[in-house]
């Protein structure tokens, strides 16, 4: 039969939301000015502090008047070393009124990080937090292109870290007057970070374009909410693409959002019960913290009515665990990377058990034979391609890596093993990276972790690739234990000996950990664990 390669080409449903085809920093201000002034607009979990809608709108117009005065304008980048405040996306929006990019950095990078990350982006003014401004403050007078650094924090002003002046005083009077600057949907918008699991983190140039998808599909209720009483529990940072994207939408929604500054999970818990928190957006980690800790009893969180979830591999049977613990409505798979600047595909069908769902708006997508470039059609596993209007322009400063990402038909190589159903289902397998070639089979450890995570001593468990002469790698488990619980090594090796095929068995042993290491987005850092599984022996 002839290759019907267009059959192969998966297409997403034409979007026709009610979001304007608007800039960010447009969308936004007029979401703020036309907010119930007085209505919290965010609480910080942490802290106590809040913000109100008035507030954001006022403080943010403020801001982008001074900062207007000192030259900042479209085409200039801004960046924001701080963690998760309610007032962090006050000098975001000033920045997007005035057209300028922003970028948001983590305020815990190494100086060495701290340097490369600038030295990508090259912004004209860095705010940053209190907290985070040594690693800042420390860098300025080395780098030539930053103008004014600005620090901040919950309880102090806008300060200029030379002058030590109170950054925007005396702009009251022209707030009325205030027009933000009109740009292209196609101007960068943000420079975000990618979560550095494979590696050294990658500067994503995404447009306007990106976070006014990321609207359209949440105004589908097929896809997401967007509504007034919606209390987000923003769980990751607002300098990933998770975290800013849903600041993005409690912003344009007028809802309640909570920020935590540092995640505890006794925290995570009181903020859900405290706020009447019913939607939050998670990683997997968090996941299998609600469906095996047993502090979840301790706080009644039934406001929460869905929980989503993306940024890692995870099985399915832990979503139905959660489902029926928290007695949740829905949980619902997504995936996205930073490169793709949203989300571009989402759960809709509950009965599609372990699927991430089919393509959001305008999107398309595909599964190719990673060397050959071949498409593949259902079931057939192969690297996920897509092409969307979400997708980053480039890595910034890297015209290489940004060639590479992309293929000859222009679709973003997402590097992740996955498939399509019959009906246009995706399933995300893992990694290719992350994939272990035992012999001539490929591994997912995500099936491996999903049966360890069944033992009721197991709290987290990762398995990765070790060496191994005979078959090239075995899958080794790295097994953090529950507070009290006990297991042995031999007990977990039969358990999942008995429930997978032969080239799945944990022949490199358990190790284990009092604890896994993970990034700051919640992902298992496993290039961590390879290196420590080389020299292991069972
Ligand atoms: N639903 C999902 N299931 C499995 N993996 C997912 C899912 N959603 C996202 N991911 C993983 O997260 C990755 C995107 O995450 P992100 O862009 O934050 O950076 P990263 O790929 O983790 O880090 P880096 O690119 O810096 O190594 C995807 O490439 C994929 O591997
Ligand atoms: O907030 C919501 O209602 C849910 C519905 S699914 C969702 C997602 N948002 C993103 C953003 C980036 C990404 O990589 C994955 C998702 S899933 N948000
Ligand atoms: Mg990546």
């Amino acid at each position: 039969m002839a290759d019907k390669s267009c059959d192969k080409i998966l297409k997403g449903r034409k979007g026709n939301s009610g979001i304007p085809e608007l800039p960010v920093g447009q969308l936004l201000f007029q979401a703020l000015k036309n907010a119930p002034k007085h209505s919290i607009a965010q609480v910080n979990g942490n802290t106590g502090a809040t913000i109100t809608f008035e507030q954001f709108y006022k403080e943010s117009v403020k801001l982008a008047i001074a900062l207007k005065k000192i030259g900042v304008q479209k085409g200039d980048v801004v960046s924001i070393v701080s963690e998760n405040l309610i007032n962090y996306w006050i000098p975001v929006l000033a920045s997007a009124y005035l057209g300028a990019t922003v970028n948001p950095l983590n305020p815990i990078y190494s100086e060495g990080e701290m340097r490369r990350a600038l030295d990508q982006s090259r912004p004209t003014v860095i705010f940053c937090s209190e907290n985070a401004k040594d690693a800042v403050v420390g860098l300025y007078e080395q780098l030539i292109y930053v103008k004014r650094v600005i620090t901040f924090s919950e309880t102090t002003p806008f300060t200029d870290s030379k002058t030590s002046l109170q950054f925007f005083n005396g702009v009251e009077n022209d707030i009325d007057s205030f027009v933000p600057t009109k740009v292209s949907m196609d101007d960068t918008a943000f420079i975000l970070c990618s979560s550095g699991t494979t590696g050294f983190p990658k500067g994503v140039m995404l447009t306007h374009r990106s976070p006014r998808h990321y609207l359209a599909c949440m105004s589908d209720p097929l896809f997401g909410t967007m509504s007034k009483d919606c209390v987000r529990l923003i769980c990751l940072p607002l300098y990933h693409l998770i975290g800013c994207m849903q600041q993005v939408l409690s912003l344009y929604c007028q809802s309640l959002s909570v920020v935590l500054s540092k995640f505890k999970p006794d925290v995570f818990l009181r903020c859900i019960q405290e706020y009447r928190v019913n939607r939050m957006l998670v990683v997997p980690t968090l996941c299998i913290f609600l469906s095996n800790s047993p502090l979840v009893d301790k706080y009644d969180i039934s406001s929460l009515e869905e929980i989503s979830w993306g940024g890692a591999s995870m099985c399915k049977d832990i979503e139905a665990i959660v489902k029926k613990r928290l007695n949740l409505k829905q949980v619902r798979q997504a995936y996205g990377t930073t490169e793709v600047g949203s989300a571009c595909t989402i759960q809709v069908d509950l009965n599609k058990s372990g699927s991430a769902g089919c393509l959001c708006y305008d999107f398309m997508g595909k599964v190719c034979d990673p060397e050959k470039d071949t498409l593949l059609g259902p079931g057939k596993v192969g690297e996920l391609r897509f092409k969307g209007p979400s997708v980053m322009k480039g890595y910034i400063r890297n015209p290489e890596a940004t060639a590479e990402s992309f293929d000859a038909d222009g679709f973003l190589k997402t590097g992740d093993a996955g498939y399509y159903d019959e009906d246009g289902y995706f399933y995300i397998v893992d990694r290719f990276k992350e994939l272990i070639k035992y012999k001539a089979f490929q591994v997912p450890p995500a099936e491996i972790e999903a049966i360890l995570l069944t033992h009721p001593a197991v709290k987290e468990a990762a398995v990765v690739p070790k060496p191994d002469e005979r078959a090239g790698e075995v899958p080794i488990a790295f097994v953090v234990k529950q507070d009290g619980k006990n297991v042995t090594e031999k007990e977990l090796v039969d358990l999942v000996a008995e429930k997978v095929s032969i080239q799945k068995r944990l022949y490199g042993g358990v190790i284990f950990t009092s604890e896994l290491p993970k990034n700051n987005t919640g992902k298992i850092l496993r290039r961590n664990l390879k290196e420590i599984a080389k020299t292991y022996s069972i």
